[in-house]
């Protein structure tokens, strides 16, 4: 097959091609094709098996020789090519990690640990469109699994703790730009061990309102605050963030959306923190049966390689519940469990997962395998 990267350069395009180059995912191609939407015929990355210089990402006649396709270049790039492409009759593999054709009655969303069968069934009925799901979405059901493949759950409350990630490149760097701002208006008192802490939170708070502060992408302050809101408003009162959890979730495992019969109601609150690629979560789940907790963490524990389950206690949580341990891992660790007042069906849970990973790349170059496997076969 010939593979076409679309997008490989920005942020989640990086991580991707890094990781498909460690796990030698090119190989399978007979051939590999970069595109680039700014420097066509410009010097492309070298494979054995690549072609040495870039192509057009708007020319459907260019992009017509792949038969699979995998694009990190964002909704707006889907929206105006992929109906070019089919249009044109184009048949191939569309493989893509932005948001734009995700409820599509004909896509899949991927993430194969979870929703292998509905992925298959879906090559073998002859689907062509595989896009990767929301990042707090597939972290969550990742960490879930043991309990969702076994129909235990009724309902989760997601509080979300969002990374800077999620919102892009330049939002990263405006959050430490932040921090560095932050910092700066201090600096001085903190050399001095003696100096008023009122005296340093009101600099920082008058540099949260100073017309320098960098506040650019976020349109607020993060770094010393949060964010209680991420992506859309829907006239509901739900961001779209908020509404992709239920959706998605439902979508992902195959089930009807929520609250109809056979759902899982999936809800909460989305906010932005300011931590810098891993999202986290705060769940409350109501199962449908009173289980003991060690049962609940084996379930848990042994649904996937990746899931890992925290004991709960303070020093491993604070330790290994973290997006500075979790960061540039594949691990989802989920930890916290315990019973909750409410009644003996209702536990908490916290989650951490890298929202590049997990969360973008890895369904991507997992979905390319498998439909190699499937071409073969
Ligand atoms: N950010 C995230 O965490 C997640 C993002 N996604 C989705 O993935 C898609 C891509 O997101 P993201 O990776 O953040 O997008 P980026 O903005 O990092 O990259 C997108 C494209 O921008 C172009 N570009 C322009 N300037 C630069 C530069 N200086 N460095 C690198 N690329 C540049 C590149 O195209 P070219 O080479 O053609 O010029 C690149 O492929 C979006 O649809 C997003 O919704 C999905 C899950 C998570
Ligand atoms: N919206 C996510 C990141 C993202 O790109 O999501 P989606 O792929 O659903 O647009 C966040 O801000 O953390």
């Amino acid at each position: 097959m010939i593979l076409g990267m679309v997008g490989w350069r920005g942020m989640v395009g990086s991580v991707l091609t890094s990781r498909m180059q460690q796990e030698n995912d090119f190989a399978l191609a007979d051939k590999v094709l970069f595109y680039s939407t700014s420097n066509p015929g410009g010097p492309a990355p070298a494979l054995p098996n690549g072609e040495p210089r870039l192509l057009g990402a708007n020319s459907v006649e260019d992009l017509a020789r792949c038969d699979a396709i995998i694009t990190c270049q964002g909704g707006d790039y889907t929206k105006a090519l992929h109906p070019k492409l089919r249009d044109a009759g184009w048949k191939g593999y569309w493989i893509d990690a932005a948001s734009a054709l995700r409820m599509d009655d004909n896509a899949v969303i991927i993430l194969d640990p979870v929703n292998d069968a509905v992925i298959r069934r879906a090559l073998s009925e002859g689907g062509l469109d595989y896009i990767g799901g929301n990042c707090t979405v597939s972290l969550m059901l990742m960490a879930m699994d043991g309990l969702i493949r076994e129909d235990l759950v009724e309902w989760v409350s997601s509080m979300t703790y969002q990374a800077a990630s999620g919102a892009g490149a330049k939002n990263m760097r405006e959050l430490l730009l932040q921090m560095g701002a932050l910092y700066g208006s201090v600096k001085d008192l903190l050399a001095d061990p003696k100096s008023s802490i009122l005296e340093i939170d009101r600099r920082v708070s008058a540099e949260f309102r100073s017309p320098d502060f960098p506040k650019e992408a976020f349109g607020e302050p993060l770094a010393g605050s949060v964010l209680p809101w991420i992506d859309k408003e829907l006239p509901n009162g739900m961001s779209r963030e908020e509404w992709k959890g239920g959706a998605e979730a439902n979508k992902i495992l195959g089930r009807p959306y929520q609250p109809a019969p056979g759902s899982i109601i999936i809800e909460g609150l989305c906010v932005r923190i300011s931590s810098m690629r891993c999202h986290s979560q705060a769940l409350t789940v109501k199962l449908k049966k009173d289980l003991p907790v060690e049962e609940i963490e084996a379930k848990l524990a042994a649904a996937n390689p990746w899931v890992k389950v925290i004991p709960n206690h303070k020093e491993v949580s604070l330790k290994e519940l973290s997006p500075a341990y979790v960061a540039g891992t594949l691990s989802v660790p989920i930890g916290r469990i315990r019973k909750l007042a409410m009644g003996p069906e209702y536990i908490s849970a916290f989650t951490v997962g890298d929202q590049l990973l997990w969360g973008a790349a890895e369904p991507l170059r997992r979905m390319w395998r498998i439909l190699c496997g499937f071409k073969k076969a």
